[in-house]
């Protein structure tokens, strides 16, 4: 990972002075601007890692001028401070940036962060949200320390929305305290106005979670209950009769609350959403009405409930109250043909939301449906979905789905195209489908989002005002994925414990199966290695393999202990093994496999598979009859194979006759490699089974294997998230990551992240470093 070194921080108030010192002190060098400075924006920003806007609102877009027309590259990474939203289109300002700096990664910086607390060296935490998960990634590097906790996230629009709306909630809640209304007043405010910023949120298409994080609720909350927000100090003087010129000249600072209450009261008259909070401050700060109004005209709204969709079966009704409100906004999908083809079941995970599919989409899944791989089988699986639906009601005219969603085919009409920007071109497919979306937002009442796995058709989509999404129904966060391993710190007479009575009772929360390095907390180098037993909650020591090693392999560290415990389990069915090239994970399954199957005859064959993805550009044509031609696909299981039945050593050194085992292994019909194009269908009882590269599958090839496992079937699943070779999955969405989640509470499997590289220095390095 890059590592800033260098951080040019636009804006000198308040925040921005804060933010350097927290860089400073973290070994950065930190060069600050603002229009008042002696420097130039160029050499303040020249050559700098991190470009951080902290200027308020009101400059943030002329500021972002002044840089575009530098031209200084796109190499920086964009920090977004700023809390605010822009009067013209309702912009955040990472879009303001993003709209000039379409090629930069950009990141925004939100939390309850009161800066003179920060800069008094009291802790606090922060997110910081991104769609480019190395750009946050860099950014928390530079920013974190142990007074300073920052958090990541992908929703930077969500983030951004909780920011700028609790500002005005502040200037709110600091009326009610300076009219000493009491603490029920201030919650029932803080509380519905809530409600309020989800239904913004739900407007623009933000996630409705990010709200209940650090940049929502935990922002919502400093600001509203410390006398040091600016916002609330402008409530709390207005509430005492000063006149908002007078308060804003006793805090001389920004307050970004006022402005943002006048941009969502025209947000609110404009589309017709319900804030009733924010109109009322728009009205106070303009003059319209007194304090006391503005409290009694939020009384005195018309009696309703506070939960609006009370009694039915939906999955907000999990949330907290306040949210279910919001949530009642529906919110129009369409879809594109990838997202059918990756899933054909997401026409059933979009709630009750509508959804719309453009005819284009159905053109599109048409000329798949005669491919014999996954695409073609899911485009035929769609064909047969929407066909069955046309028993409900003509589809033109929208069906009603189980979950109240309705489903409706949009023909595209001339009209659509019309009303593409110029440059586009009508005839492509991705423009048809992006125009049907663009024509329905201007018709609807709802919002509408374009749902898209085509990163460049989210970028058009952007660049024309839709909001686009990528389909993320199965998708996992990968840089949050379960590692299988814990360590716990016990008192050494309790390991004495663990080693006389061969396990020790556990307190605490751990997944079945889960590989816990137990650690003497009086002498932190004497550890002992076990795994978590949830049926009895016990750690129980792992299984010894023999001296002679599992055939001839030895684990080379406490990861490949952890690995083989669970390959030798009988009780444990699927193991999942993720690691990068050269941990060795690959190999340890199939000496675990061809122990079990040659000497311990607990499994009646090995079989090892692996999808066909070339690496790099394909061979085109093969000669040679199947087995030939699979052979450059096998080959890694093969060089696996020859290693061990070779009994090869480090050095490569394997003696001559090292082919012949593993072929007479395949002739005693012990051993059977073969591409997974021939699982399908089959039942395979009684085997050991092994899924190399298993990250280019899809969560739903992965199920259709695992539902073949027959009876006394064990099934370990390996591959690399890093390097994947399909390009319908990433490391988030691939088959290999939905499975280590889904199944990480089961008592039946288990699953451990390889980070050792044991292959060679240069393989080790290669990994971590390309
Ligand atoms: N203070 C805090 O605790 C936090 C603040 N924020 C956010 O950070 C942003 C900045 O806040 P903060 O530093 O506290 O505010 P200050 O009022 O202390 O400073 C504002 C900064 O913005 C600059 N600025 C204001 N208007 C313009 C303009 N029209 N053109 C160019 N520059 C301009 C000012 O320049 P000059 O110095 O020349 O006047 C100054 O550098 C706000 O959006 C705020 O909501 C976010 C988290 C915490
Ligand atoms: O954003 C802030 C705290 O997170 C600062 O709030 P004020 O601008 O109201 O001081």
């Amino acid at each position: 990972m890059q590592e800033a070194k260098v951080a040019a921080i636009l804006g000198a108030g308040a925040w921005g002075t804060t933010l350097a010192q927290l860089l400073r002190s973290n070994g950065l060098e930190v060069r600050q601007w603002s229009r008042r400075s002696e420097t130039s924006l160029a050499a303040t920003l020249a050559e700098a890692d991190l470009w951080i806007m902290a200027v308020s609102m009101a400059g943030l877009a002329s500021v972002a001028d002044q840089v575009a027309a530098l031209q200084l590259g796109d190499r920086a990474i964009w920090v977004s401070a700023t809390k605010g939203l822009a009067d013209l289109g309702w912009r955040t300002p990472s879009q303001v940036l993003s709209d000039r700096f379409p090629l930069q990664p950009i990141t925004v910086l939100s939390g309850p962060n009161l800066s003179k607390e920060i800069s008094q060296g009291l802790p606090a935490a922060t997110v910081i949200a991104s769609r480019d998960r190395h750009a946050a990634a860099v950014v928390q590097q530079a920013f974190a320390s142990d007074r300073f906790r920052v958090y990541t996230n992908r929703d930077p629009l969500g983030t951004e929305l909780g920011g700028a709306l609790k500002n005005v909630i502040a200037i709110a809640v600091g009326v009610c305290d300076g009219l000493c209304l009491g603490a029920n007043a201030r919650s029932a405010l803080v509380t519905r106005a809530l409600a309020e910023i989800l239904r913004v949120g739900a407007y623009f298409g933000a996630r409705t979670e990010t709200f209940f994080g650090l940049s929502g609720l935990g922002d919502l909350l400093a600001t509203c209950t410390s006398p040091l927000s600016r916002n609330y100090q402008v409530g709390f003087r207005l509430a005492q009769g000063e006149s908002l010129a007078a308060a804003l000249t006793a805090i001389a600072a920004t307050a970004e609350g006022v402005s943002t209450a006048r941009v969502l009261a025209q947000l609110a008259s404009r589309e017709g959403l319900e804030l009733p909070i924010a109109a009322c401050v728009a009205e106070l700060l303009d003059n319209r009405i007194s304090p006391t109004t503005a409290i009694e005209r939020l009384m005195a709204r018309d009696l309703k409930a506070e939960l609006v969709r009370e009694n039915q079966n939906v999955a907000s009704n999990t949330l907290p109250l306040a949210i279910a409100e919001p949530l009642a906004m529906k919110k129009t999908y369409v879809l594109d043909t990838n997202v059918l083809l990756h899933d054909p079941m997401a026409l059933f995970r979009f709630e009750d939301n509508d959804l719309v599919i453009p005819i284009t989409v159905i053109e599109e899944i048409d000329r798949f449906k005669k491919d014999l791989n996954e695409r073609g089988r899911n485009a035929r699986q769609i064909s047969r979905l929407l066909d069955g639906f046309r028993s409900k009601g003509h589809l033109i005219e929208g069906i009603t789905l189980d979950h109240g969603g309705k489903l409706r085919v949009v023909m595209l009409e001339k009209t659509f195209l019309e009303q593409l920007p110029s440059g586009l071109i009508a005839n492509a497919n991705d423009n048809a489908i992006l125009a049907v979306a663009l024509a329905l937002q201007q018709q609807n009442g709802q919002p509408t989002i374009l749902v898209t796995k085509d990163t460049n058709l989210r970028i058009k989509a952007d660049a024309t005002g839709l909001c686009a999404e990528d389909y993320e129904s199965d998708k996992i966060d990968f840089s949050e994925l379960y590692s299988g391993t814990a360590e716990v710190y016990l008192a050494p007479d309790q390991l004495q414990v663990f080693r006389r009575e061969g396990g020790l009772d556990l307190s605490g929360e751990f997944f079945p199966n889960q590989a816990l390095t137990l650690v003497d907390e009086t002498n932190l180098s004497h550890t002992l290695l076990g795994r978590y037993r949830a049926s009895d909650r016990r750690v129980v020591p792992l299984i010894q393999p023999p001296k002679m090693g599992i055939s001839r392999i030895h684990a080379r560290n406490r990861e490949q202990q952890f690995a083989l415990d669970l390959l030798l389990d009988d009780n444990i069915q699927l193991v999942t093994l993720v690691g990068k090239a050269g941990t060795g994970k690959t190999l340890l399954a199939v000496a675990a496999g061809l122990h079990k199957v040659a000497d311990e005859r607990h499994f009646s064959r090995l079989l090892v598979s692996r999808p066909i993805f070339p690496m790099g550009r394909d061979l085109g044509f093969l000669p040679g009859d199947l087995q030939e031609k699979l052979a450059p696909w096998m080959q890694p299981i093969i060089d696996n194979l020859d290693f061990i039945l070779g009994g090869a050593n480090n050095n490569g050194d394997r003696p001559s006759n090292k082919q012949q085992n593993y072929q007479d292994l395949m002739g005693m019909n012990l051993l059977q490699i073969e591409p997974l194009t021939y699982i399908r269908g089959r039942s395979i009882p009684r085997q050991f089974m092994i899924v190399d590269e298993a990250q280019n599958l899809t969560p739903h090839e992965i199920k259709t294997i695992l539902t073949r496992a027959g009876e006394g079937t064990k099934i370990v699943l390996t591959g690399d998230a890093y390097q994947i070779d399909n390009p319908y999955v990433d490391a988030s969405s691939n088959g290999l990551t939905y499975v280590v989640e889904k199944f990480k509470n089961e008592a039946i499997a288990g699953h451990i992240t390889l980070e050792r590289g044991e292959r060679s220095p240069l393989a080790e390095l290669s990994a971590n470093l390309l």
